[in-house]
């Protein structure tokens, strides 16, 4: 038996039991391709340190993407745009790192790639060699099909990521969905484009359900929902907006699953209160 069957057969007996890679030692790109073929959904965290990314391993979250997204998160800028290589590739090792599991995946910067695909390979070949990732992201469909397949041919698996990209946001116009109407052609061809130039999945973000539906069954490799519906072969979120961490406007394809903002917030009230009167530390924390 091949590697491929048993990797498959071994992914139907896991299934009932937790998601598209559960026993797995390591998630692989073969891994994302089997999950289409059965049907089993897969899943993935943003993740920008070695906290987060030890924990959602731990959970068997199939992948955990150090996105660009880290300019808001970590950083504190409001946009993704100013993230640097040199500002991300720690996060990425620290994520690498603490992952056993989870396939680790390194966002690629605004600037970083769209220039020539020389640019597009150097930072790829960076981020491969400088953090242990296993494969990195890029945005843009048609337009960035001849990065993808360069970088793809100096043996680094890529994830595309079309719809609404946050790094041309004000080329869009802001958060706006996109693959509406006439937008639903645009879609196709990108993700046709990206699948040809040999991305491994493809991230389809602020997407109406039907149109990310169309795209899911026209193309061979798994599509990744952030905001495009139930129909996709996996879904990916922020993992602080999941969590309640972020402050400000939660896009409406969000479900948190945590209030960790408030549990923080509380703690730290509380802890000022002890402080300030004595109950903190006590004798059980003093020497
Ligand atoms: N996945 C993701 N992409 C992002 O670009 C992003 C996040 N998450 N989380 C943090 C911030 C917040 N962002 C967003 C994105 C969209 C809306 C939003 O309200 N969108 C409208 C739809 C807009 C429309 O009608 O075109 C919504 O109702 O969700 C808000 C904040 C952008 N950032
Ligand atoms: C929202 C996802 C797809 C992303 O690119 C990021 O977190 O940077
Ligand atoms: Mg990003």
């Amino acid at each position: 038996m091949t590697q491929e069957n048993s990797a498959s057969s071994a992914m139907r007996e896991e299934a009932p039991y937790g998601g598209a890679t559960q026993n797995l030692k390591r998630v692989r790109t073969r891994h994302f391709a089997n999950a289409k073929k059965n049907g089993i959904k897969i899943t993935g965290l943003t993740s920008y340190d070695q906290l987060t990314a030890r924990i959602f391993d731990e959970a068997g979250i199939d992948f955990l993407l150090v996105g660009d997204s880290a300019g808001n998160n970590v950083f504190g800028y409001e946009t993704t745009l100013p993230v640097t290589v040199d500002e991300l590739i720690p996060l990425v090792r620290a994520v690498a790192g603490a992952a056993s599991r989870a396939f680790v995946i390194a966002d690629m910067p605004f600037g970083s790639y769209e220039a020539n695909t020389r640019d597009a390979v150097h930072t790829a070949i960076r981020m491969m060699k400088e953090t242990g990732a296993h494969a990195v992201k890029l945005e843009g469909g048609i337009r960035s099909a001849d990065q993808i397949r360069h970088i793809v041919d100096a043996g680094i698996p890529v994830m595309a990521h079309i719809g609404f990209t946050p790094q041309s946001e004000h080329q869009l116009g802001g958060h706006v969905i996109q693959g509406r109407g006439a937008g639903e052609d645009q879609l196709l061809a990108d993700a046709k484009a990206v699948e040809e130039a040999g991305a491994f999945a493809v991230v389809l973000e602020m997407v109406p359900a039907d149109a990310a539906a169309k795209v899911t069954a026209a193309l061979s490799i798994p599509t990744i929902s952030v905001g495009a519906g139930p129909h996709c072969d996996g879904q990916l979120l922020v993992w602080t907006d999941w969590a309640g961490l972020t402050q400000g406007r939660i896009p409406k394809f969000v479900k948190q699953y945590a209030q960790i903002g408030q549990t923080l917030r509380d703690a730290a009230t509380a802890w000022k209160s002890d402080v300030e009167n004595g109950e903190y530390p006590g004798p059980e924390n003093s020497y």
